[in-house]
């Protein structure tokens, strides 16, 4: 069977159409290997370069055809040694994105490749990637939505991962063969049912688990990206000598791991005793060069600021808008996982402020390309002891000033002076958006009392939880309305501050759902003694 639709035939339309047009018998193909398929260059509807995947029966050189693993991977190839076979490691010419200013009010045309090292725009603004959207519009909703789908849980080469499964619209000339990937992603969206009923009466409410996650944390899906694009970078600037950022514990983890499997020195700074133990021993395992450093985070970012303007150390904090192109696919994977319906929230923790925009940006980005109709209200909620944005927001959006932000359990985001300040306000205001806070004990109570409900949440998780908490209260979110509760990191990270809090350890602080162990004695009546007392049981 032809394994190559012709281009001469295409008339435009969507994908599928094309594919009908040119090669009925791809209806017959039910093989048994799903493989990818690069469409005739010659194709007039553009497709040509476009990686699609569909069920085919490949007259693949390299299998015999009478075998029965007929179009399976030789089991001497990796899979990126079968992507290349199939031609899918050159990247397609189809699309395009460069870096832009942030400047949405004031366009300019100053523009920058994303092969240059820059992080700011001329004056000092921050910048923006910009896909060619007329390009990516050649393509219909329809299409965008068959190829995304037929991705998602496949180990191919590399759009196994949630990230680059959407990677026209990520970092399209990226090729494929540069990409360091750990097929991050595509994350649990938990249907929060015993939570939502019981707690807040609410029948619609869902926890992206972003969490659940290679390094444990949603920066996985950054950090794929960046690394990526700097081992690319590194085979023609020989003069990079490593990655490096600040960081409250997640974003050094999931650096620190992809630049190990790329090879790639990674060199963090971390203000001391301010992370979590499980998050300051990832870097250390994955062989990075960990500097612990007597300050905060504002300090320690402003330090490798000043470290990567001297020596040609690439810096990964969000302040390099690379790392919101990754980010910003949980977006669209939670629209494809509604099956392209969009939620009415999305609830975001913010620390320095990439996410809340990245998320925005996913949800604009299908909106633009007709995938869905509408973006979904933002919220973002901040520790009551990290509030610069709260207290922002508060003020009707006018003078934002920086706070010194105080010791807080949600201490990924005990950031007082956010990078992403900027992207953030622009996120909330184009979205109907609103800002939340949460006190120590507000946040510690609602990470406490999902966990009854089932979950294992971190205490972002928890402000996240708290702000819902406050708005259902207010009847703001109504109790049908469909709402996403962004899970930032895995909660076996904080499994100190979770252990204090059930001790009923934490000074000044109400444990409402506190379920210490209870220390009982090995003799069969000690146990009854002690199941009597918690059960209702005539034992
Ligand atoms: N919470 C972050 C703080 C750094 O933010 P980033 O957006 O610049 O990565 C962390 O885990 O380090």
């Amino acid at each position: 069977m032809a394994g190559v639709a012709h281009g001469n035939a295409c008339k435009g339309g969507s994908l599928s159409e094309c594919l009908h047009v040119k090669s009925l018998r791809w209806k017959e193909c039910t093989l048994s290997s799903p493989a990818h398929l690069r469409f005739s260059r010659k194709c007039g509807h553009g497709v040509s370069r476009v990686q699609a995947t569909i069920s085919r029966t490949d007259p693949n050189p390299d299998v015999v055809p009478s075998s029965p693993d007929a179009g399976k991977r030789k089991h001497t190839d990796s899979i990126k040694d079968e992507a290349r076979r199939h031609g899918l490691l050159e990247p397609p010419t189809t699309f395009s994105a460069k870096y832009v200013p942030f400047s949405p009010y004031t366009p300019t045309d100053e523009c920058y490749s994303l092969d240059e090292i820059v992080y700011r725009s001329r004056d000092g603004k921050l910048l923006d990637v910009q896909h060619d959207m007329e390009a990516l519009k050649k393509y219909d909703s329809k299409y965008w939505k068959s190829l995304f789908d037929s991705r998602v849980g496949k180990t191919t080469w590399p759009f196994g991962s949630g990230v680059w499964s959407k990677k026209e619209w990520v970092l399209p000339e990226l090729d494929n063969d540069d990409i360091v990937s750990a097929f991050e992603g595509n994350s649990n969206l938990f249907w929060a049912e015993r939570f939502g009923k019981e707690m807040l009466k609410m029948n619609d409410l869902w926890v992206k688990h972003c969490g659940i996650s290679h390094t444990g944390s949603f920066k996985d899906l950054g950090m794929t990206v960046l690394v990526s694009q700097v081992n690319k970078l590194m085979k023609t600037n020989k003069n990079l000598i490593g990655v490096g950022c600040a960081s409250t514990g997640d974003t050094s983890a999931a650096l620190s791991a992809y630049c190990a499997a790329a090879g790639i020195p990674a060199i963090v700074f971390l203000p001391a005793n301010k992370i979590s133990i499980a998050q300051l021993v990832q870097p250390i395992a994955n062989g990075a060069i960990v500097l612990s450093l007597d300050t905060d985070f504002d300090g320690c970012m402003r330090l490798i600021r000043d470290v990567t303007e001297q020596v040609p150390i690439y810096l990964a904090n969000s302040l390099n808008s690379l790392r919101l192109e990754g980010q910003k696919t949980a977006a669209i994977e939670i629209c494809q996982q509604f099956d392209w319906e969009v939620p009415d929230w999305v609830i975001v923790p913010g620390g320095n402020l990439g996410n809340i925009y990245a998320f925005y940006k996913g949800f604009v980005m299908c909106k633009e390309l007709g995938l869905t109709d509408r973006i979904p209200r933002l919220v973002c909620a901040q520790a009551a002891n990290a509030n610069p944005l709260y207290l922002h927001y508060k003020a009707g959006w006018k003078n934002f000033e920086p706070v010194k932000a105080s010791p807080t359990f949600a201490s990924a985001i005990q950031i007082g002076d956010p990078v992403s300040i900027d992207r953030a306000v622009y996120a909330l205001k184009n979205s109907d958006g609103i800002v939340e806070e949460a006190t120590e004990e507000e946040l510690m109570n609602a990470a406490a009392v999902a966990d009854l409900t089932g979950m294992f949440t971190c205490p972002h998780t928890g402000v996240a939880l708290s702000a819902l908490m406050k708005l259902r209260e207010k009847n703001v979110i109504g109790p049908t309305d469909r709402t996403v509760v962004v899970s930032t990191a895995h909660g076996l990270k904080f499994t100190q501050s979770k252990i204090a809090y059930h001790s009923k350890e934490i000074t000044g602080m109400q444990a409402k759902y506190a379920n210490p162990p209870l220390e009982v004695k090995a003799d069969l009546g000690s146990v009854m003694d002690a199941l009597r007392s918690k059960l209702s049981l005539a034992l």
